[in-house]
């Protein structure tokens, strides 16, 4: 609906006189402007030639003097009229003095034709057009055009329907109608009786039925005056005959013949006439504070709710509507006053503008209609191409439950393997599958869910036993409990039948728990082994480069230098020997504290998870073949191939000749001894040559060039009490403290209890005198 803004178009019309003042109102040849000339008190002929004369002029849309009615409704209402055909709202209203002829313009004589005013000339232009359309039902035109006539009256600021009287009309008393207003519809009165019309004469009937309800009284001024506000109103609506256009269009076209103004005090109306003149002056008051409002634009309230007039010609005045006023003016000089006040409020009404468009509607109806329509069109139109490409079995209406039945199971069988893939049919067809697996989504988590919520309840009955035990265990290793070492919680699962051992953890899981827990000492003293080793491998790669560079010397040197670099090479070939037995050693160390580690690795975790031998010896062999190759089994790679590295090693040693006792015990002083080489520093290089050969010839005592034997080496050793700790102190002379080995090996039941004065009870220990002594 596109709206543009207009100015109220302003008439004025002059009723014929005789004598016809042409001092004071002077017509000016260009038929739209018109200048007043008057003297102010000129009333009283004393003053005539003291008062100055005083002129205005006002140009307006026209000035029509001695203009027929049929040329008034050419030249001002006809635009309006069509245009209220077209949907636009339009107004024509006439304003006035009493007695000026408002209602010649806007009724004219009922008793001449050629008299007629404007509301019969509207009624034939309109209707008229509309019963072409009317006639031409038959002929299928494109619009359908409906006229409705309503007649209302504003007497002493009451609202009144003129064609209540009619027949079938509802007879509503008159504080039943209400001026509202409603967005898309506008203002309108509620409670007034709207008549259908389909002719001319059907029209006019009504608005002469109108007319005899009007109040009429006679007045000094007109016999016939009007004493109250008339709107009378064509409801035009049209309708395309097609289905498929749910667009109407709707306009009002408001004839409005407003009561004529009176000055009270010229007149002398008295009684009923001069209360219905204060109520006459009253609303037109309001009239124009809102026209004053209206035009002003800094104003951003009008006053429309002032009156029942102002408040039903709302739309009218500054809204959507093509709006035009008769200003109708006595030509004689007696009414000079009023016809330069009705000038004025004419000049006002200029300045307003409104904003006309044409009210078009969608019909919610016609609109499902048109498509419903359109879906069937489509459907045909799908139909038809899905029989192009072979598709003929397509259906678009909702799918029964039948098909829903045969989509869930199309899912279920895709979800579990046995269909390959579902063949897409339909967009309907592809929302349903989609909705199926969100199902089964919903379905799996829901499962999902509960499981874990069981689970869960287990394990944290299970940890809170783990914690309580693993108290006690941690309680007891202290006092030296061995046999209590053992958590209650892998009692637990012994006790439990074989085919419900479930959470028995494997034994690379129980491994890397026996390393952190019971095993964490040995396992502690492996690693320092195993640092040392790497310090010393380090080295000995020095030595290495060291001696090459010795060994490459240039042959063109003196004899002294020859000299003085073969004692440089022998000594450094004598270092590079002794730590090439360090090295060996402590590789020794490392192999037999791993054995260690083992060893006890494999007890506890007999005793902990009792499992039959065979199945036991089934699984390490196993483990043997597979080697590194098994590491996806494990939960940690890096710690699962040390552990299997090292259960390799133990199951290559037990084929060797030692005895468990024996392996245990000269591995446990063997890490002793790690621990104590492991303090030792390159400078004392002789002395690790000492322990070296001690080492060397237990070595051959123990023919198997694997047994271990306690070293204890430094010159400040000394035993120390129970629980005291060793000092150990490197051929530098530095002491270091090596309470951790000690105390790793005190707990154990296999180890010797090292924090006892040194008695070595396995056969090839050394004492220190030995070692010094080799
Ligand atoms: N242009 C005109 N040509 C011929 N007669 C006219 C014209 N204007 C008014 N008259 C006559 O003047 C008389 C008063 O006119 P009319 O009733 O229309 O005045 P009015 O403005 O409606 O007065 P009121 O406000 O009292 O109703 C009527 O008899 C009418 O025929």
């Amino acid at each position: 609906m596109k709206a543009h803004s207009s100015r109220v178009g302003v008439f004025v019309r002059i009723r014929p006189t005789a004598h016809f003042s042409q001092d004071l109102i002077e017509c000016l040849p260009d038929g739209q402007t018109v200048n007043i000339h008057h003297r102010k008190d000129s009333r009283k002929p004393q003053d005539l030639r003291k008062s100055q004369l005083n002129s205005w002029s006002f140009r307006v849309a026209g000035i029509l003097q001695d203009v027929s009615q049929e040329e008034l409704y050419t030249r001002v209402c006809r635009r309006v009229v069509l245009g209220a055909l077209e949907g636009y709202n339009g107004t024509l209203m006439c304003f006035g003095q009493t007695g000026a002829g408002k209602t010649y313009t806007m009724t004219g004589s009922t008793e001449s034709y050629k008299q007629r005013g404007i509301i019969p000339r509207a009624i034939q232009e309109a209707i008229a057009s509309c019963e072409k359309v009317f006639q031409e039902v038959d002929k299928r035109t494109e619009h359908a055009v409906s006229v409705h006539l309503s007649y209302l009256e504003i007497y002493n600021e009451t609202l009144v329907d003129l064609l209540s009287s009619l027949q079938g009309s509802p007879q509503l008393s008159s504080r039943s109608m209400v001026v509202v207003e409603e967005p898309g519809r506008g203002v309108f009165i509620r409670g007034l009786s709207l008549h259908p019309v389909h002719s001319v004469e059907e029209a006019l009937n009504l608005l002469f039925e109108g007319e005899m309800n009007r109040i009429i009284g006679s007045h000094p001024l007109n016999r016939n005056s009007s004493r109250s506000h008339c709107i009378f109103t064509l409801h035009i609506e049209s309708r395309s005959r097609t289905l498929s256009v749910a667009k109407y269009v709707t306009s009002k076209l408001n004839l409005v013949d407003l009561a004529g103004s009176e000055r009270l005090g010229k007149t002398g109306s008295e009684g009923q006439m001069f209360k219905e003149a204060m109520y006459i002056n009253k609303s037109l008051s309001f009239l124009e504070q809102a026209i004053l409002a209206l035009a002003d634009r800094r104003r951003d309230h009008v006053p429309f709710r002032q009156s029942k007039l102002t408040h039903a010609l709302k739309d009218s005045l500054g809204g959507n509507c093509n709006t035009v006023l008769v200003a109708n003016i006595y030509g004689e000089a007696a009414q000079i006053e009023e016809t330069l006040s009705t000038l004025r409020f004419a000049s006002r009404m200029m300045c307003i503008r409104t904003n006309p468009a044409v009210n078009e509607h969608i019909d919610p109806a016609a609109q499902i209609k048109k498509l419903q329509k359109d879906v069937h069109m489509l459907k045909e139109e799908l139909s038809f191409y899905n029989t192009l490409v072979n598709h003929p079995r397509i259906k678009y209406e909702s799918l029964s439950e039948a098909q829903l039945a045969e989509i869930h199971n199309q899912v279920q069988r895709y979800l579990k393997g046995s269909l390959e893939e579902i063949s897409i049919i339909s967009i309907l067809q592809v929302q349903a599958v989609f909705a199926q697996f969100k199902v089964a989504v919903q379905e799996q988590e829901q499962k999902v869910k509960a499981e874990l919520s069981q689970t869960f309840n287990l394990m944290e009955k299970d940890q809170s036993a783990n914690t309580t035990d693993r108290k006690k265990w941690n309680t007891r290793d202290t006092t030296g409990d061995v046999e209590a070492l053992r958590p209650s919680s892998t009692k637990a699962y012994t006790k439990m039948p074989r085919d419900k051992q479930s959470s028995t953890p494997s034994k690379a899981e129980a491994f890397e728990d026996f390393k952190v827990g019971r095993g964490s000492k040995i396992n502690r003293i492996l690693k320092e082994n195993k640092a040392v080793l790497l310090e010393r491998r380090s080295f000995l790669r020095q030595l290495t480069e060291e001696y090459l560079v010795t060994e490459g010397e240039p042959d063109d040197t003196s004899l002294m230098q020859l000299r003085e670099l073969k004692a440089l090479y022998r000594q450094r070939y004598e270092v590079q020997c002794d730590v090439k037995a360090e090295v060996n050693y402590c590789q020794r160390l490392v192999d037999q504290c791993r054995e260690r580690l083992l060893s006890e690795f494999e007890n506890w975790y007999k005793k902990s998870f009792p499992v039959p031998e065979e199945e036991l010896d089934i699984t390490i062999d196993r483990t043997l073949e597979q080697g590194e190759d098994d590491k996806g089994l494990l939960p940690d790679s890096s710690s699962s191939e040390s552990f299997y590295n090292a259960q390799y090693r133990m199951k290559k040693r037990r084929a060797l000749s030692f005895t468990p006792a024996q392996t245990n015990s000269s591995a446990s002083v063997g890490c002793y001894v790690g621990m104590a080489v492991s303090r030792l520093r390159r400078p004392c290089l002789s002395l690790r040559l000492l322990l070296y050969k001690a080492i060397s010839s237990r070595a051959e005592v123990a023919g198997s060039g694997v047994g271990a034997a306690s070293y204890v080496v430094g010159s400040s050793r000394r035993s120390t009490p129970r629980g005291s700790r060793h000092h150990v102190s490197s051929g530098a002379g530095s002491e270091r403290m090596c309470q951790p080995l000690t105390a790793g090996l005190a707990g154990s039941a296999e180890a010797p209890n090292l924090t006892e004065p040194h008695k070595p009870e396995y056969p090839y220990s050394t004492t220190p005198q030995e070692i010094l002594a080799c």
